[in-house]
Formats: C-alpha cells, structure tokens, sequence
C-alpha cells in the first residue's frame, strides 16, 4: 500500500491546492455566522476580518498557516502536501513532497510537516522550557501564543540542526522553518509508511530491545555531552527506529544545559525510557547510574571515541550494573525525590524546606566519581552557600578527609538535625551500611563522637535561616 493509499485510508488525499481550497472553504462555512455582510462599519468590519483570519481548521490550518504553506510552496520546498499522519496534542504531522519529478528525479523528496497548534492552552505549561534558556533570552514573547508557538517552532528547527550536525546521534534533516510550519525529511520505512516509533516496532527478541535501550542510553549521554541538549520529552514515542538506526524526534521542548530545570528534565527522560524498557521486559540499569553516566566529563575504565555511539553503547552494555535489588530500587526512588540544584542560581525558598526534610541533594553529592572535581568547580560565594546550607557535608570531609563515600553519604541531610538515626531514611541507613560495613565498633564511636563534635562547632557560627534566605535573594537579584 503506497502513501497515497495509506492517506486515503485516513479520508485524506488531496494535493495541496485542492486541500488548500477545501479548508478555506470548511473555514468559511464554519465562520460564516461571524462575518458581517450587511452595512459596513469600519469598526465591526476590522473585527470580523480578524476573526475569520484567525479561524482555525483541526486547531492547526488557520488562514495565516495556510498563507506560510502556500509561500513554501511558492518557494519550490514545497510541491504537494499530502495526508496527516499524526494529529497529538500540540502539533500534527503532515507528509509532503518537494520537486516534481516522478521517481527517479532525485530532486523529489519526501518531507514531514510539523504544523504546531495555534491554539492557546496546550501552550500555556510550555514557557517553563523557555524560561531560562540563554538562546531565547530576547525573544521570549510569553503574552502571545502566536508568538511563543513560532518560538516553539523555531527552538525545535534549532535543536533538530544541532543534532543533526553533530552527526554523531541520527535525527531527520531540519529543511525550513517559517512561523509555526516546520519542514524536515521524512523517514520512510519503504513501503509508503512512516518508519515506526519505538512504541511501535516489531521487536525480534530480548537482545534486541537490549541493544535499543543501550543505544537510547548512549543517546542521551551524547545528547548531553556533544550536543549540549537535554532532550526533555524522551520516550518510545519520540524515537524512531529507521533504517535500523534510532532516531531522535520531537526536540522543540529540548533545552541546554544550563537551563536551570535541565537536570530534572533529564532524570525525568531516563526515568521514562527505563519505565518503558522495564516493561519490555528487559534487564534495566538504576536510573541514578545512568544520570551518573549522562553528566560525568569522564567515564571510568572507558578506552573509547567518547564521540563514538559503538563504543558508547559497548561500554553501557558490559559497564553499567544491572538494577535488581529492592534496595536498588529503594535508591532510585530516593534518587527521584531528590531536588537537583546545579548552583546558587537553581536555589529556592523551597530548597531549605526540602533540605530540612532530609530531601534535598547538592549535584556534586550525586555523582560520586566527580565529586571532587565538582566541587572545585564551585565558585567561592556558592562554595559559602553550600557549605552554610549543607554543614553535614563539610563535616563529613573536613573530619574524613573528603572520602567520596562519605562526602555522598552525608552530602546535607540533615542540616538542622539533632535527628538520631531513627529519623534517618531507608536510603540512608542503606547508604551508610554499604559505605561502612567494615568499620569497627570503636572507630565507628570515634568517627561519630568526631561528627556530633564538629556538628556542635558548625552551630555556634551557623548562619540563620532567614538570613539564608536574604542571602540567596540577593544573589539572585544581581543576575
Ligand atoms: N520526520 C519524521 N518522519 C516520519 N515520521 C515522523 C517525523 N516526524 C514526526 N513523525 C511522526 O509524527 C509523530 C508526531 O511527531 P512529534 O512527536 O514530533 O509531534 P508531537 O509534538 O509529539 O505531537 P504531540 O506531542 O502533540 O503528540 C511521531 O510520533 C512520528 O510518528
Ligand atoms: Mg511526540
């Protein structure tokens, strides 16, 4: 079945004149009631004019989309718009050719469409991914939808050509951006149909979908390094599996790493695609040592092209350890509540609350190989924030010299805390069981007498909530 069948069946098969024509006159007919036909005010006319050039068909197609259509068509990228082949909520995909040979002109192409929806409400959440993104700084129109959703158009043309260019993770060629109409290649499985989602395909067997999910792993860590990207709405429906190779699609949400959310967004894909693969039925890794693995400059006993998919995807395989344990999935679950904070500019009011609760976590705390170097990456006034707000974690290096281990074990858990360990959470007593189950009783005693102690010193000098407080204010007020 070819492509025109496979639109037909979708009660689509116009070419993109006669389409053009039957959604103006479907926006005619629906609009009808509001134009005014009888005497002609100034005033009223401006405002029917407006209202029908503002009608939108299937909340995508409003005359101005049909304008930008026609001027790409006028442009030669575009030559015939076909059927719809995906109606989501924020966009709907449509297939389209540019060219007119038939066949063998190699200037004929296959195209997708991605015409986001001008509607008004699906937008209203979207603003947080482009709050805080440097690139969008001056351009960020969030009183407008109109303008946000070109925004949102540009942003995904923008992050598709950085992928894209890295060529090191496949992504459809971006061809042309105009308002809210994205044009990019279309990846066709062959026979007329699109090639299929991760959701979507026929997997042979368990290895298989194994190496799919290393290579999604892989992706994501190249994705982070190479492309500076998080994607922010990774799972089986944003991938494809074409020509054997995964691809990545739907990057308009997509932001960089100094997006101050950009590590929740990031937990939140790995936590996606392992839900997905854990539900096919696979061996998983713990969400944390994938996060670990994403954000770490340098991989431990790795002797590969760090720009390589292969090697990355060898070593995800035979490095990362498998999650099996319920305390594996205790931490994991520990992992997901903790509040990510890059530095003093991610700080909140709520971060004092969290942290008093025993949830809060600094970054350099998460991932233990790099604690060290993160924490040199701390600049002074941050290094005064963290070690006022997180006495527990100087304590812990300072008596222990800085030991890895321990620095994560007692990275500011317990800020206020005169807490026993009663009040002490599952993951923690785990964490400290593993981290020093060959400690002897006395040296345990010492190291705890040592603790309370420097907990005792730290107290006296501690700095008051609410001046924390003005602290972080101030801080941020300069920016
Ligand atoms: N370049 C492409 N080639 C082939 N199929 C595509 C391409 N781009 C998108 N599609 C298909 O269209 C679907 C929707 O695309 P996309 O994920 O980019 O839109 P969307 O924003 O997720 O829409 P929504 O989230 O509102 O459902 C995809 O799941 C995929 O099946
Ligand atoms: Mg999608």
């Amino acid at each position: 079945m070819g492509l025109n069948s496979q639109f037909r069946d979708l009660g689509i098969s116009e070419t993109f004149e006669a389409y053009r024509d039957h959604v103006n006159t479907e926006v005619l007919d629906k609009h009808a009631h509001n134009i005014k036909t009888d005497e002609l005010s100034l005033t009223k006319a401006k405002t029917s004019k407006d209202k029908a050039n503002r009608a939108t068909v299937e909340n995508v197609l409003d005359p101005r989309t049909m304008r930008f259509l026609h001027a790409l068509t006028s442009r030669g990228v575009i030559s015939e718009m076909n059927g719809c082949l995906s109606t989501g909520k924020e966009a709907n995909v449509y297939h389209a050719f540019s060219g007119y040979g038939n066949g063998d002109d190699q200037s004929r192409r296959e195209l997708a469409i991605k015409i986001y929806k001008t509607s008004i409400l699906v937008f209203k959440d979207r603003e947080r991914y482009v709050d805080g993104e440097f690139r969008f700084r001056n351009s960020r129109s969030q009183h407008n939808p109109r303008k946000m959703i070109k925004i949102w158009a540009e942003k995904e043309f923008r992050n598709l050509k950085r992928i894209h260019q890295s060529k090191v993770i496949p992504a459809p060629e971006p061809i042309e951006v105009k308002s809210n109409v994205l044009v990019m290649e279309f990846l066709n499985r062959g026979d007329g149909f699109a090639s299929p989602r991760v959701k979507d395909y026929p997997f042979k067997d368990g290895e298989e979908i194994t190496f799919y999910y290393c290579t999604m792993v892989a992706y994501i860590r190249l994705l982070y390094q190479n492309c500076q990207l998080v994607h922010a709405d990774l799972s089986e429906y944003n991938a494809i599996i074409h020509e054997k190779k995964l691809y990545i699609i739907d990057v308009s949400q997509s932001v960089q790493p100094e997006h101050p959310m950009s590590l929740d967004f990031l937990r939140m894909d790995i936590k996606n695609i392992n839900s997905y693969f854990e539900r096919m039925a696979i061996d998983i890794f713990p969400e944390r040592i994938i996060f670990q693995f994403v954000i770490s400059e340098t991989l431990d006993k790795f002797g590969g092209d760090y720009n390589s998919v292969d090697d990355l995807v060898e070593y995800v395989a035979k490095t990362l350890p498998i999650k099996c344990t319920p305390e594996d999935e205790a931490e994991d679950g520990v992992f997901r509540s903790l509040h990510l904070v890059r530095n003093l500019g991610g700080l909140e009011e709520r971060d004092f609350d969290r942290f008093t609760l025993g949830k809060f976590d600094l970054l350099k705390s998460l991932i233990s190989s790099d604690n060290k170097k993160n924490a040199k990456n701390f600049t002074a006034a941050e290094q005064f924030e963290i070690s006022s707000s997180s006495g527990e974690e100087d304590s812990a290096s300072d008596s222990e010299g800085g030991d890895v281990s321990d620095s994560d074990e007692d990275s500011g858990i317990e800020e206020e805390s005169d807490s026993d360990d009663s009040e002490k959470s599952y993951y923690e007593k785990t964490k400290e069981l593993k981290g020093k189950k060959h400690e002897d009783k006395d040296s345990k005693k010492q190291r705890k007498e040592e603790a309370k102690e420097s907990k005792r010193e730290r107290r006296k000098t501690k700095v008051k909530k609410h001046v924390k407080k003005k602290l972080v204010k101030k801080t941020k007020s300069k920016k």
